[in-house]
């Protein structure tokens, strides 16, 4: 963990949190014993093999549902159910094609009661960010798929969130496209220095924006590998030693994980 991971306040904390689901045949175990504690700015990836309980922890954190066991704070406070605190950005980005692109970056702003004339302003700085100011009066089924996340993540980042919380943003976007989104989103978190939490199971994808990496185990989903990545923020060449290195690691708890999963 880098110096300034050390020393920088915590923005999630994940207690001994564990979950299971009452399914048709029984109860079915998705979550063990997580403890995670991230400090902000770092950007925690997490990984493993379908059905390992990702999308639960996110929707654990994001409030959606609360975990059977254990405990989750953001930035020291509790979640207790969804807030303006944590900002979500689906595979599917779930925009409103009735509303303009400007009104759905403002969507979570109305909700939290800022006026109209700082709603317009904050809204146009995000979609700047992600270079769309220019499409602000389009509707979003103008948009391409990869135009249409990225008017997801300024509205995730419109309300200021300590966090956000990302499932697969980029699962349904073609390779090409993909690769840009991985790029601009690691551009735009070095200048907005937001914490974020990434779920992919692409471990390329994870290697590419962790700061820290977690692989979670299937059925139940815990973890069984937990490592701070020492990569360059600025540039990420998949080319490099580290970045080979990482990947095979990261690669390796995956293919365990899924084995023993069988
Ligand atoms: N609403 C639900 N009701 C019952 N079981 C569920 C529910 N949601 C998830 N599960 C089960 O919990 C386990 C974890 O599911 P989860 O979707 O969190 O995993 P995942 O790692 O995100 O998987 P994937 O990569 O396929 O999206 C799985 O066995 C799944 O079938």
């Amino acid at each position: 963990m880098s110096r300034e991971a050390e020393t920088a306040p915590t923005a999630l904390e994940l207690r001994a949190v564990g979950h299971e689901y009452r399914g048709r045949g029984g109860w079915v175990p998705a979550l063990e014993g997580i403890d995670v504690r991230l400090p902000q700015g770092e950007h925690l990836v997490v990984v493993g093999p379908s059905g390992s309980g990702k999308s639960t922890l996110l929707r654990i954190v994001a409030g959606f549902h609360p975990p059977a066991r254990g405990a989750v704070a953001v930035n020291g406070r509790p979640v207790t159910g969804p807030g303006p605190d944590r900002g979500v950005v689906f595979q599917q980005p779930t925009l409103f094609p009735w509303l303009s692109v400007r009104a759905n970056v403002e969507f979570g702003l109305r909700m939290t009661g800022v006026g109209r004339k700082e709603r317009r302003e904050r809204a146009m700085r995000q979609l700047e960010l992600v270079g769309l100011a220019d499409t602000a009066r389009m509707r979003t089924y103008e948009l391409s798929g990869g135009m249409r996340q990225r008017v997801a993540i300024a509205r995730a980042l419109a309300p200021d969130p300590a966090i956000v919380l990302m499932d697969e943003p980029f699962g349904a976007l073609d390779a090409l496209t993909r690769e840009r989104m991985q790029e601009e989103l690691r551009a735009l978190w070095r200048l907005s220095g937001k914490t974020l939490m990434f779920i992919t199971h692409d471990v390329d994808e994870a290697v590419h924006l962790g700061t820290r990496i977690i692989v979670l185990s299937a059925r139940p989903g815990r973890i069984v590998f937990d490592e701070s990545s020492d990569l360059p923020r600025l540039e990420r060449p998949r080319a490099d030693q580290g970045f080979v290195s990482l990947r095979e690691r990261v690669a390796a708890a995956v293919r365990e994980a899924a084995g023993a999963s069988r």
